[in-house]
């Protein structure tokens, strides 16, 4: 090996050496740059991990308040006080609310029972299962033209948004649910495309989805709709009116018909809360909201405890139990001329009693006095205006008198307007049987009634004698269904309490 071939390996070695030196220089500041990258990537990814599940967290607790709390309360009730008192609190909790069902369905329900049937229904019924429904009824919109939404993250992978996923279908989102005894209402917010018919048009479809019999939709605002499930209807039956017979009669809970619970029904015709006004329709079945109190009642009718006076426009349906009214008027001549005495007789018990009882006790010679106006509209607007003016001011009296007195004034009508029944806000009781318009359910129950759910204008024409309560001292309106006075209990009745007979077998519906 010459000189000049050791030069150049000598050079080449140590520019090699160089090289390497360099490279390793190199990698090795590569590595740590890359381990310094890992680093911010696995902190950063932490981050935004640990901010998706914070946001989520909050946003379960501001979308659901009532579960995220109870969630977060039982938890920590099990951190700090261990899970064998959970238990055994629960246990108190849930005999407690077991002993308050049993001894009062209907306060139960309405303060505690709908709202954890509202919260099991909501949570194990229409939020997994709605969207399904609605889509198989084809309550769903496909949208093709749905951007795809493309997200490049830190690592490089593609991320493709929920939308796209499910390939363009949108479906409406359950809003809120709210569960009745008998209905559950469930308000649904449609989507760009969706008109509250097309759900109409699904009704039926939807009510064999929930398998229930009926389903109803209403629209609350223009997008939207409440879908109304009903899962029972204890009144689709009619309800047999009691028996003629002697009985205990407290004439302050007299029994009228049956709940939508299942349980009785009673109205007071003496005392706070007894002047009562029924509307409803031409055959929603007011006539049975009036016979079935006074076949509750028959034995203090015939004691002479109760006296009745009838006020019967048509001349047809209490004609049919004349006997049984004291009093009885069909023209507004008759009419003024009963309210006249009715009135007459009131100032003169007000002149027996003032200073010595604050109520007058009802007894033979005192009697409750029991105004029966059928079609008190067909009085008190279409007549001549003086006795209409009259009739009026004697209805007036009597209801805002004569409660203490023993006067208990029950009207009917169909249209309740203002204008009919100028009187209106003096009954203090008011039922709402099958009426023809929405409004009409404000007018008779007052503000907010429709919206609570007296849906009396979707009470079906078959289901006579069902309507809504609302007021003293219920805080939902109440559904319920009068007794069914068929004719021969009538006549029965009138048979009674004139003393032609001393007991009748059971009338039955
Ligand atoms: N409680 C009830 N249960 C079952 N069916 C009833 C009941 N009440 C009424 N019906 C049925 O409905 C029909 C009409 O009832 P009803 O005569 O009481 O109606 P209405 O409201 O007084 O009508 P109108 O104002 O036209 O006289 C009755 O003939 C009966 O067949």
């Amino acid at each position: 090996m010459d000189a000049h071939t050791l030069g150049v390996l000598l050079l080449g070695s140590g520019a090699l050496a160089v090289v390497v030196w360099v490279l390793h220089k190199l990698g090795k500041a590569l590595a740590g740059f890359a381990e310094t990258l890992a680093a911010v990537a696995v902190v950063f990814l932490a981050l935004w991990w640990l901010c998706k599940g914070v946001f989520w967290v909050v946003a379960q607790i501001v979308m659901h308040p009532r579960t995220s709390l109870t969630v977060v309360a039982v938890a920590a009730w099990c951190y700090w006080l261990g899970w064998l008192s959970l238990v055994v609190t629960l246990t108190v909790v849930a005999s407690g609310l077991a002993s308050w069902r049993w001894f009062h369905l209907v306060s139960y329900d309405q303060w505690a029972g709908r709202v954890l049937r509202t919260w099991w229904q909501k949570w194990a019924i229409y939020m997994p299962k709605l969207p399904e429904w609605l889509h198989a009824c084809g309550l769903s919109v496909k949208d093709d033209a749905i951007p795809v939404d493309v997200t490049v993250t830190l690592v490089g992978r593609k991320k493709v948004s929920r939308e796209q996923r499910s390939a363009g279908v949108r479906v409406p989102k359950v809003k809120r649910v709210r569960s009745g005894p008998s209905w559950d209402e469930v308000q649904v917010r449609l989507v760009p495309g969706q008109k509250p018919e097309d759900f109409d048009d699904a009704a039926r479809a939807l009510a064999s989805a929930r398998k229930v019999s009926r389903c109803q939709v209403r629209e609350i605002a223009p997008n939207v709709v409440s879908i109304d499930f009903q899962r029972r209807n204890l009144l689709a039956a009619p309800v047999p009116c009691p028996e003629i017979g002697e009985r205990a009669v407290d004439l302050r809970r007299v029994w009228s018909g049956r709940t939508e619970y299942g349980q009785d029904w009673h109205v007071p015709l003496h005392g706070s809360g007894s002047h009562t006004l029924v509307a409803g329709a031409s055959g929603a079945g007011k006539n049975s909201m009036m016979w079935c109190p006074l076949v509750s009642i028959a034995p203090a009718i015939r004691d002479g405890m109760v006296r009745v006076s009838g006020i019967d426009p048509k001349g047809m349906e209490l004609a049919y139990g004349r006997g049984i009214f004291h009093r009885y008027a069909v023209t507004p001549k008759d009419a003024l001329e009963v309210l006249g005495e009715l009135v007459a007789a009131m100032d003169a018990r007000k002149t027996e009693f003032a200073g010595r009882v604050r109520n007058v006790p009802i007894s033979a010679e005192n009697p409750l006095e029991l105004v029966e106006f059928d079609e008190i509209g067909a009085l008190t607007k279409y007549t001549d205006r003086k006795t209409r003016e009259q009739i009026v001011e004697r209805v007036a009296l009597l209801t805002t008198q004569g409660r203490a007195l023993g006067f208990t004034v029950r009207g009917y009508v169909q249209e309740p307007t203002k204008d009919t029944v100028p009187v209106r806000e003096l009954f203090p009781r008011r039922i709402c049987l099958r009426v023809t318009s929405k409004s009409h359910v404000g007018m008779v129950l007052g503000d907010q009634a429709y919206e609570r759910g007296a849906w009396a204008n979707r009470i079906a024409e078959t289901e006579a004698g069902v309507g809504y309560v609302w007021g003293e001292g219920l805080r939902e309106p109440l559904r319920v269904r009068a007794g069914w006075v068929p004719d021969d209990t009538v006549k029965a009745l009138e048979a009674f309490v004139t003393g032609r007979i001393a007991s009748i077998g059971g009338a039955a519906a």
